[in-house]
């Protein structure tokens, strides 16, 4: 039997080797030994691309929110650097980290809800369609890999084009035969921050008292806010109208060119996406009245997906909402959305079928 003082040691080395990555049986025992697991209330969360710009202040938030008991950190590079850093912040949290390919099945066994920030982000000059050749193919394998290991996951997809890989995601999820709608979410919550926060500029109140509904899709013109139903109930000029909806329509883009080459959107982002995570999770958990934004599966209007405001439950997104009465500016800027969507839609579509 092992002494007092040699457990000890080898819970600390436990720690140092680098802690709870997977890196092969005997670090897997050290961690059976120095782990009280179990038994904790919450949901398991997995990260695909969890070493990135995006991933990792989303690994951060995420190891922060107390509906989280098991948050898995998978990537291609240094998902061990992160999941070691992560690991060592005292909330509930047990946090996992998967390095590549053969570890991905390990990575999504079991987990509630699939965050994927994986793939490629723009750089000046560029449109969000410009990364479906790359950002296509890794959808679609982390995609396979969910239909085999976690299929009742929710998912959401914030990988770009998300107008395009929502559809991809979906074929994979259809040849699978583990389909369900309500489950996949094309995460277009960022939008929406950013309708809240230059919203609230222009009528000078606090963002987090204002709410603006943003439908279509996510890139462009397909970013649709309707500022008619901006809550609480306000006017705007037109010259407002037009700053604004052009100002949320090329948020994206704001960042991308402020970077110059450094990427896009990350932190902004991650926000965005634990915001819409936590939504996600209180649905599954059973709140009532959760409310967001998505990219989803929808009859709303004659495209096949479309972003307008679900309501998250216990399967996902039990219920979507109507776009509601529009101004004759919106109409227009619909009429717009759709003539796009309708291309990326097929362009994703036929990527898994042809
Ligand atoms: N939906 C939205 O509102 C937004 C979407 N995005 C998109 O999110 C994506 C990620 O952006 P960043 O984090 O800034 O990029 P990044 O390049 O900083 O990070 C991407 C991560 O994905 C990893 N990765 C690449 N291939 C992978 C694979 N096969 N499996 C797992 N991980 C893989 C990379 O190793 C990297 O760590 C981009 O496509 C970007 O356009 C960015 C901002 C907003
Ligand atoms: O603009 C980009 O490439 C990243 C993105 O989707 C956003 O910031 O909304």
């Amino acid at each position: 039997m092992q002494s007092e003082a040699n457990f000890r040691i080898s819970r600390i080395s436990a720690h140092l080797n680098p802690s709870n990555v997977e890196m092969g049986e005997n670090s897997m025992l050290e961690q059976a030994k120095c782990r009280a697991k179990g038994g904790a209330p919450g949901f398991k969360v997995a990260i695909l691309g969890a070493a990135g710009g995006i991933g990792q202040p989303l690994a951060m938030l995420m190891k922060m929110n107390p509906l989280v008991s098991v948050l898995h950190l998978y990537d291609v590079v240094n998902a061990p650097g992160v999941t070691a850093d992560i690991s060592h912040m005292d909330t509930g949290a047990v946090v996992r980290g998967f390095l590549g390919q053969p570890q991905l099945e390990n990575a999504l066994a079991g987990m509630d809800l699939v965050v994927i920030p994986a793939g490629v982000p723009r750089k000046p000059g560029m449109t969000r369609d410009d990364l479906f050749k790359i950002n296509a193919g890794i959808v679609r394998t982390l995609c396979q890999g969910i239909a085999k290991c976690c299929p009742n996951a929710i998912v959401n997809l914030i990988s770009n084009p998300v107008n395009s890989t929502v559809p991809i995601a979906a074929e994979v999820f259809k040849k699978a035969g583990t389909y369900d709608p309500k489950r996949l979410l094309g995460v277009t919550m960022l939008d929406v921050v950013r309708a809240n926060t230059f919203v609230a500029e222009v009528l000078g109140l606090d963002p987090r008292e204002v709410s603006v509904p943003v439908v279509g899709g996510h890139a462009g013109v397909t970013i649709l806010p309707l500022l008619s139903q901006v809550k609480p109930p306000c006017s705007f000029t037109s010259e407002e109208t037009e700053y604004l909806t052009k100002r949320i329509q090329d948020g994206g883009t704001e960042v991308v060119q402020a970077k110059a080459g450094a990427g896009s959107a990350t932190l902004s982002m991650a926000y965005a996406a634990v915001k819409f995570a936590d939504a996600c999770l209180r649905g599954l958990r059973g709140d009532a009245n959760i409310v967001e934004c998505a990219f989803v599966a929808s009859q709303v209007t004659e495209l096949p997906f479309f972003a307008t405001r679900v309501r998250l439950g216990r399967t996902g997104a039990e219920e979507i909402f109507q776009l509601g009465p529009m101004n004759e500016y919106e109409r227009a800027g619909l009429v717009e959305a759709k003539k796009e969507l309708i291309g990326s839609i097929e362009k994703g579509v036929s990527f898994i079928s042809k």
